[in-house]
């Protein structure tokens, strides 16, 4: 039985200004997998090589057991892909969109798209050039929803809607995911949108994997510590990522804070002052800056 939603192997691309190489990325049926990382940093193209838009120039993909690109067509009727670039007929109404993707994946539900209709507030006789910027993207996901396809696929979902626009989309799509058992990985450089729908967090900078976890463990083995410096206090922390001192004083930043970091701190001569808990974003900015 196939256990992955997808896998991708040792996956290598290079353009110009920009090469990844080796990428290993993977994610278990039933889980949604957030994929943070700033402007540029290749989700993107890690998702356009997932979904066989782009031929890799190494490695392997595999989606819901078919291989890409060369399984493209099979693996596409499972497979649900909304992204910025969708391109919808403007001069079309939602309703010609739903029956023309009915027409194509017969498994089509137009009783769910009636309810997301709903809920998005959207009118199926309103054409496409009469929708503002977030009921284009609301559309676009009603469309890929209602096919009710095992993988869903996002590319930055919530880039460019207002703050009610991006929250009434995240609220949805958190009762979408909690409701199905279906698979997603969508890509955001909003950590806080991340931290909201997703059950794995992969950090992604310059084409690189920085670290790929569940949620709970990012945020229990990421602290901040303030401590005080004593005399005999040394340069360095077994297992600090960074150390600021300013004075007498000096803040510490660890990824082991569930292991014994508190015991090196004091052996270390660091006199812990206060623990922090780090929010997703600070962990991610103390990730990007450890590998730069
Ligand atoms: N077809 C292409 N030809 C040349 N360079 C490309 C091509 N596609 C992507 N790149 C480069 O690869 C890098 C990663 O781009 P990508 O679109 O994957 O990033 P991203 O993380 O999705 O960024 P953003 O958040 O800005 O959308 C960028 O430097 C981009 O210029």
């Amino acid at each position: 039985m196939q256990q992955y939603a997808f896998d991708m192997r040792n996956i290598s691309i290079r353009y110009p200004h920009f090469a990844m190489e080796n990428l290993n990325l993977s994610l278990a049926k039933g889980q949604v997998l957030g994929l943070v990382g700033v402007n540029g940093a290749g989700k993107s193209t890690t998702i356009r090589i997932l979904m066989g838009l782009v031929k890799a120039d190494a490695g392997q993909v595999d989606v819901l057991g078919y291989q890409l690109p060369a399984q493209q067509v099979q693996a596409k009727y499972d497979i649900g892909f909304a992204s910025d670039d969708m391109r919808l007929y403007k001069n079309q109404t939602l309703q010609w969109h739903m029956d023309f993707i009915h027409s194509i994946f017969p498994n089509f539900d137009h009783g769910y798209a009636k309810d997301l209709l709903q809920r998005f507030e959207l009118i199926a006789d309103q054409k496409m050039k009469g929708l503002s910027h977030g009921q284009r993207v609301k559309a676009c996901l009603l469309l890929v929803l209602a096919r009710r396809p095992k993988l869903l696929v996002l590319d930055e979902p919530t880039t460019g809607l207002d703050p009610v626009a991006r929250d009434e989309v995240l609220t949805e799509l958190a009762d979408i995911l909690r409701d199905d058992e279906r698979s997603v990985l969508f890509s955001s450089h909003n950590t806080h949108d991340i931290e909201k729908l997703s059950d794995q967090i992969a950090f992604l900078d310059k084409g690189k994997l920085l670290a790929l976890q569940d949620k709970e463990s990012f945020v229990q083995s990421w602290s901040r510590y303030r401590c005080q410096l004593m005399p005999q206090a040394q340069d360095s922390v077994p297992g600090a990522v960074s150390i600021r001192r300013s004075g007498q004083l000096a803040e510490v930043i660890t990824d082991q804070s569930s292991g014994n970091f508190a015991v090196a701190l004091q052996h270390s001569g660091f006199k812990v002052i206060e623990q922090h808990r780090m929010s997703l974003e600070e962990i991610f900015v103390a990730n990007v800056k450890r590998n730069r």
